[in-house]
């Protein structure tokens, strides 16, 4: 049994980041951007009103009083020039007109035709927005970077219609046994529904990976070599049960068969221990325990990051969380522990249920709260680490 930290650099040391694509913004969001994007313009790219008011040449003074010789609205500029004794009616968003070193709020101003009155709330303040002072032209959005939705505003924002982003890796997920029925089919009274390979997909999708799920394994090596067949052209295989030393527990043999050349296989995790990571196919395969907490906690631990290194993530590992206990915690075994936990403003709570079988605790829990091998009896309120689910 090798260490998680140890399992982790392992599963990354297999992967290489999957080629790039470019496509529209619409379909950027959450993508890795893997070739920098440039503004070739400022923003603003010119001076612009932050107000509704009135443009002037002069410090605004109380009582002054002014002709109006034109308008500015946006999208429409004033093509003139302001001279002192005169203003210009402009609008939010509106380019300043050249001579203008103000704009007066309409507020304090009153009009009678073309006439202009500043009144006593005058301030001393532009309502100037300077060209460029959200970006400079050149200014870039840099590689490698996730792009998250204000990105994407940002983007349109510098004029750029498309990106250079890793393309979506895809993950075949192959669930073993002959137990298992997908959901809706009717079982046998021996038989259980696929469950953890849902969870697996959905975590893959939401980080930006396609999941195909394939059908489901048979425990006999023929049916075993026929699905994982299918996963050739996959970016990461990933299977599921079979992993264990019963009978049936065929994964890594059939594997080995097919060209599985292992990284790994058991590690000091509880739940995940007979996770298994090599590489099939020219890439990597992660073999995960078949309990569906056992997997589940596997797939946040090792899928998601072997994910996110395939996008090009330089630091696609899990980040942990600092909190304090709610309760005392005992004594942990040789195994690093992730507990399904309670998390609010009292602290975190391990629930008294850690069977890796048991998914309403899974689905119960805020937060895998970490005991690391060995770790002595704590008590509330001393420090740990957490991985938020
Ligand atoms: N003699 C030993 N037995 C076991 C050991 C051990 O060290 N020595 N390790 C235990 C641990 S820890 C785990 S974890 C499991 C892992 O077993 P496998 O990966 O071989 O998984 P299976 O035996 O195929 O299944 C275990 C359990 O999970 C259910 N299962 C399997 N796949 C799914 C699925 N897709 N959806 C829902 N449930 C699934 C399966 O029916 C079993 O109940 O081994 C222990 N045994
Ligand atoms: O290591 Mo197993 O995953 O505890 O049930």
């Amino acid at each position: 049994m090798i260490p998680v930290a140890e399992a982790l650099a392992r599963v990354l040391d297999l992967i290489r980041p999957v080629d790039t694509e470019t496509v529209p913004l619409r379909q950027a969001s959450g993508r890795m951007l893997r070739t920098a994007a440039r503004a070739t313009r400022a923003q603003p790219p010119f001076a612009a009103s932050s107000m509704d008011g009135y443009a002037v040449a002069e410090p605004p003074r109380p009582g002054q009083s002014l002709q109006v010789v034109g308008e500015a609205a946006a999208g429409h500029a004033f093509d003139g020039r302001v001279a002192p004794g005169e203003a210009v009616r402009i609008f939010t968003g509106a380019p300043v007109p050249e001579g203008a070193i103000a704009v007066v709020l309409q507020e304090d101003v009153t009009r009678t035709g073309d006439r202009i009155t500043l009144g006593e709330g005058v301030r001393d303040e532009t309502n100037i927005r300077p060209a460029g002072g959200d970006f400079g032209a050149g200014f870039t959005l840099d590689p490698t970077r996730l792009l998250r939705t204000v990105d994407l505003a940002l983007l349109a924002a510098m004029n750029v219609a498309e990106v250079t982003v890793s393309r979506r890796p895809s993950v075949a997920l192959i669930a073993t046994g002959d137990e298992l029925i997908v959901p809706g089919e009717v079982p046998r009274p021996d038989q259980i529904v696929a469950s953890n390979i849902y969870a697996l997909a959905a975590m893959i999708e939401a980080a930006g990976g396609v999941a195909r799920i394939l059908p489901i394994a048979r425990d006999n090596q023929d049916a075993l070599r026929a699905v994982l067949d299918l996963a050739k052209g996959a970016d990461l295989v990933v299977t599921i049960g079979g992993a264990s030393v019963g009978d049936h527990d065929l994964v890594a043999q059939v594997a080995g068969t097919m060209g599985l050349e292992r990284s790994f296989y058991k590690i000091a995790m509880r739940p995940g221990k007979p996770l298994m990571a090599g590489r099939i196919f020219g890439v990597p395969m992660l073999g995960l325990p078949g309990n569906p907490v056992s997997a589940i906690v596997c797939g946040h631990l090792f899928v998601l990051p072997a994910l996110r290194a395939l996008t090009g993530d330089p630091a696609p590992e899990p980040k942990l969380s600092e909190g304090r206990l709610a309760v005392d915690v005992g004594q942990n075994g040789p195994r690093a522990h992730y507990m399904r936990a309670s998390l609010d403003g009292g602290g975190i709570t391990p629930f008294p249920e850690q069977d890796s079988s048991l998914l309403t605790v899974l689905a119960r829990a805020d937060v895998l709260l970490l005991r690391p091998p060995h770790d002595g009896p704590q008590s509330a309120g001393s420090v740990a680490q957490y991985l938020a689910l």
